[in-house]
């Protein structure tokens, strides 16, 4: 349906809270003419961003690294890796969006990832219905919605002060999404239809903000626990990456090629997770049939991703973490169309490329890095789920143990983090007795 039936269902549900948030413009809740305007003005955006000087994959490199630093700097202590992610994912867009990042303390920061962290929740939220229901009513009344209503508010300003700001010092060189979109502003004739204009600016950038932060934070808190949980995985990851790659150069998206089986494992990361369950709501914008069902102009349509990323009939043992289903007989990657965690058809996640490259940037960088263990006392992974509009895992510490330090804690310091990774694995089997 996502596919055969894409156009006939492309609209979306304006219900009171997408109006409030979208008024109707941007790309997550806008609908028909606005909406394939400024869907198209995003992907031709983030396309130049991605081509120009890799500048997109420059920006995920230099956001991993302050995340090894910061990891580093903890020397394996139990943490939340919760803040820490999430502080990083919304750096990488505003470095996209903004073409700068904050420091980790720095205020802004805080409220744009608090914002993220309040709003995508909110939507399927015991307020959030009762707000859907009685829009009117329960925005007269106190209580936890209006905490939201003040953070996306906080948002929209933010983002005004910013485009204010790029067009009061145009730079030469278009370097972020603001500056080209400006750009696309200007080109535009007044009497056109293209709907590019400062409200349209405004609305996709907090979309960029809101759909694409905590999605890719909530996978990689999955990402972490799941390394947790199969520490063999974990092995055969860093045991991969030590092989393939120079520890003395960044990680690019690139390297995937050249790691089958860590690129299997992000990919198992993303069926297992099935963070967006059901997506986004559609709406049909003319009468249709699927499956036998006729479908009224005007009817909303829910698709229930976890079940396609869980069906028996596509994935064998759909209920076992394993990465080999992305695996050929001689290991070599491979790619399965059924694998639709960002959906499918023209509403499919806009943000995919950008996603898949975080993904695994960080991912790789973290496990190149540290070896995740869970603090002592703490026996078993709890992969019990949150129920939302994302799938979280329930807050959880961890120790980011830098491999370096794994080492030295079997007694040999004179080897380079590279070497030390291959003694802790011997000591797994045999007893180290010398170097
Ligand atoms: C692991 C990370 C992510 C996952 C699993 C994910 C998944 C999804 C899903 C399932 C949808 C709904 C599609 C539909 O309506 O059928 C969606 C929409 C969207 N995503 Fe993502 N997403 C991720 C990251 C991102 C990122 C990084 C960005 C941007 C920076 C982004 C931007 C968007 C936008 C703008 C939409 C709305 C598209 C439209 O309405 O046309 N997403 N995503």
């Amino acid at each position: 349906m996502l596919v055969s039936k894409s156009e006939e269902t492309s609209g979306r549900p304006q219900t009171p809270f997408l109006l409030k948030y979208g008024r109707e413009r941007g790309v997550i809740s806008a609908t028909g003419h606005i909406w394939k305007q400024q869907r198209r003005a995003s992907v031709i955006i983030l396309r130049s961003l991605g081509i120009k000087q890799k500048s997109m994959e420059n920006r995920i490199q230099v956001e991993a690294q302050h995340m090894v630093e910061f990891l580093t700097s903890q020397q394996g202590r139990a943490l939340n890796p919760d803040h820490l992610i999430m502080s990083c994912v919304t750096n990488v867009i505003s470095a996209v969006v903004f073409g700068h990042r904050f420091s980790f303390d720095n205020q802004i920061l805080q409220c744009l990832a608090e914002a993220t962290k309040a709003v995508v929740p909110f939507l399927s939220s015991f307020w959030g219905q009762l707000y859907e229901t009685f829009p009117w009513l329960i925005s007269l009344l106190p209580g936890p919605h209006q905490k939201v209503f003040d953070l996306l508010e906080y948002v929209r300003n933010y983002v005004k002060k910013e485009v204010k700001d790029h067009q009061a010092s145009p730079k030469e060189e278009h370097q972020d999404f603001i500056d080209l979109y400006i750009s696309q502003i200007e080109k535009t004739n007044i009497d056109s239809k293209a709907a590019c204009d400062e409200a349209n600016l405004v609305q996709v950038v907090m979309d960029l903000f809101f759909a694409g932060s905590d999605t890719t934070a909530v996978t990689l808190l999955w990402a972490l626990l799941y390394v947790v949980k199969y520490p063999n995985v974990q092995e055969k990851v860093q045991r991969e990456l030590d092989d393939v790659l120079d520890p003395n150069k960044t990680i690019q998206y690139e390297h995937r090629m050249e790691l089958p089986y860590t690129n299997a494992v992000i990919h198992e990361i993303l069926r297992y997770s099935s963070i967006a369950p059901l997506g986004l709501p559609h709406l049909c914008l003319k009468d249709t049939t699927i499956q036998g069902f006729h479908l009224k102009k005007g009817t909303i349509v829910i698709c229930n991703l976890f079940s396609v990323l869980h069906d028996r009939n596509i994935w064998e043992a759909p209920e076992e973490f394993n990465p080999s289903r992305f695996l050929d007989k001689d290991g070599n990657f491979l790619m399965k169309e059924t694998l639709i965690p960002f959906s499918a058809g023209h509403r499919s996640c806009l943000g995919e490329q950008l996603a898949r490259t975080e993904l695994f940037i960080f991912f790789s960088s973290l496990l190149q890095h540290f070896t995740f263990r869970l603090p002592e006392g703490v026996k078993t992974v709890n992969l019990d789920f949150i129920m939302g509009t994302t799938l979280q895992p329930s807050p959880y510490q961890i120790c980011a143990l830098p491999r370096f330090i794994l080492h030295c804690s079997f007694g040999i310091n004179t080897f380079s983090v590279r070497n030390c990774c291959v003694v802790f694995e011997r000591t797994q089997s045999t007893p180290v007795t010398s170097s």
